[in-house]
């Protein structure tokens, strides 16, 4: 065991990295604001690309920031995750390693195209009680969409996988919902402090640890009540086998009249500014025309098929999960050892985590990466881009079950609001502050917008 840690040792401290004590590593840069953090990582990403170590204490991990070592890294990550090695108490059965494959071929036929286009009903319900509370407050001069947003999704989640809506005004549902929110913090606050990784008795101790249990203790009791339910009802369901599955055209831009007359009486925009608001509006315009165009004018919800066919969309999608993924990074062991782009060697057992981020602004692979551009994904566009450049779903064997649920799910949750609502930033990129979280954040929750109800 020894002679196996020492060459573990010896071959992630050659690799380049942060400045760390020798004793504590790189925990005084770690232990920092989440915001902090997130531009520490981006920071590093770019000074130490295509891979960094970091540590802390005498754990080690390495930062992979190339779509290269991020496909060699995909060969050898099939079982252990982190998630499986840092939470054990809280994700066990889920995601242990040895089961993966067998639940993976188990719930792969739960996203064929023939249950999907089953969810699309579902999915126009929640968009059109999305669309309701966004019209309640649309007349606000702005509303963050942050809690909306993921209420929506937490529910379309919940009534696809375990037939039951979320209930905001029960008192059950809606510390489930808080709880998803607060345990993913506690993960993350784990994940920086691997002294707790195999330590389970030391960390169950913690006022962490001790919160830890009672909330994940809360999601178990909420998923078995319904669970249990859904037992019963699968019984009903049987009985009747047979029975199908109940489940202005372009808009006169006056914002440009604005804008321009802001650029000529006091100069207060100039003519990049203008042209960046107008794209703002203009893809929104074009997604619009587009909805109109396959939907033919109707008011009626979109079925799978026309889903389908919004490719404009789908393209500003794709360019929003680039510069926006909501799974900024990723964790996981290495079971063998692997060779970088650069030439080390990556012990088994290395922790890696993916700067999915990064690989997405690599100003080599998408030039201007903050510029807003979604051409970048028409197929001759993406002809002579690496495979792993574009990667919010991950990728290789363990990548996103749900991506095409999740691209449905978006696609009909547009088509909902921006046949409803023109819509206008009031935060942007320029002021929004991202933190670092299990999923991709702005500072406080929040993302403001101004809706107008379209006639
Ligand atoms: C925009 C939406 C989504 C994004 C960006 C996303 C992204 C990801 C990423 C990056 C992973 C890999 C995580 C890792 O390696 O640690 C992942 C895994 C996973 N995702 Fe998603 N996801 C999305 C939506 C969904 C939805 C809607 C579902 C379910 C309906 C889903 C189910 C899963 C599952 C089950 C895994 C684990 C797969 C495995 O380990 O075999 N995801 N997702």
């Amino acid at each position: 065991c020894l002679k196996e840690y020492l060459r573990y040792r010896r071959l992630i401290t050659s690799l380049h990295g942060p400045k760390s004590n020798p004793f504590l590593g790189n925990l005084s840069d770690l232990n920092c604001d989440d915001a902090t953090l997130f531009t520490q990582l981006r920071q590093w990403a770019q000074e130490y690309y295509p891979a960094y170590k970091i540590s802390a204490g005498l754990y080690l991990c390495v930062n992979i920031v190339s779509p290269e070592d991020f496909e060699v890294h995909t060969e050898c990550v099939l079982s252990e995750s982190v998630t499986s090695v840092s939470n054990r108490s809280t994700m066990d059965s889920a995601v242990q390693s040895s089961k993966w494959q067998t639940r993976r071929k188990i719930l792969t036929p739960a996203f064929h195209f023939s249950i999907l286009q089953q969810f699309v009903t579902i999915f126009n319900n929640e968009t059109e009680h999305l669309v309701e509370v966004f019209r309640k407050n649309c007349h606000k001069p702005y509303i963050n969409v942050v809690p909306y947003i993921s209420q929506f999704t937490l529910s379309t989640i919940n009534e696809t996988s375990m037939g039951t809506r979320l209930n905001m005004d029960d008192e059950e549902d809606k510390t489930y919902y808080s709880t998803t929110h607060q345990i993913g913090k506690i993960f993350l606050y784990r994940l920086l402090r691997p002294w707790f990784y195999n330590n389970v008795f030391f960390y169950n101790l913690t006022p962490v640890g001790r919160k830890e249990k009672k909330l994940v203790n809360i999601l178990h009791h909420f998923t078995s009540k319904v669970i249990k339910n859904k037992a019963k009802n699968f019984e009903e369901f049987e009985v009747n086998e047979n029975e199908e599955i109940n489940y202005s055209k372009r808009k006169k831009l006056a914002m440009l009249d604005l804008l321009l007359n802001a650029k000529i009486s006091d100069g207060l925009i100039d003519d990049k500014g203008i042209e960046d608001e107008v794209n703002t509006f203009m893809f929104e315009e074009l997604i619009l025309q587009e909805i109109n165009q396959v939907l033919n004018e109707s008011n009626s919800q979109p079925s799978y098929n026309e889903l389908q066919e919004l490719k404009y969309m789908e393209r500003c999608i794709k360019e929003s999960l680039r510069i926006y993924p909501s799974v900024p990074f990723t964790a996981r062991v290495l079971e063998e050892d692997i060779l970088t782009s650069n030439g080390y060697t990556l012990p088994k057992s290395t922790i890696v985590n993916i700067h999915i981020f990064d690989i997405h602004r690599n100003p080599k692979i998408w030039p201007d990466p903050e510029k807003f551009d979604p051409d970048r994904f028409l197929p001759e566009n993406c002809q002579n881009r690496h495979p792993f450049s574009f990667v919010p779903f991950s990728a290789g064997p363990r990548n996103c079950i749900g991506q095409k649920f999740a691209i449905l799910e978006l696609k009909a949750a547009l088509c909902g609001i921006i046949r409803n609502f023109l819509l206008e930033p009031v935060d942007t990129p320029e002021n929004i502050v991202l933190v670092t979280d299990m999923v991709l954040r702005a500072e406080n929750d929040t993302v403001r917008v101004k809706f107008t109800p379209r006639n």
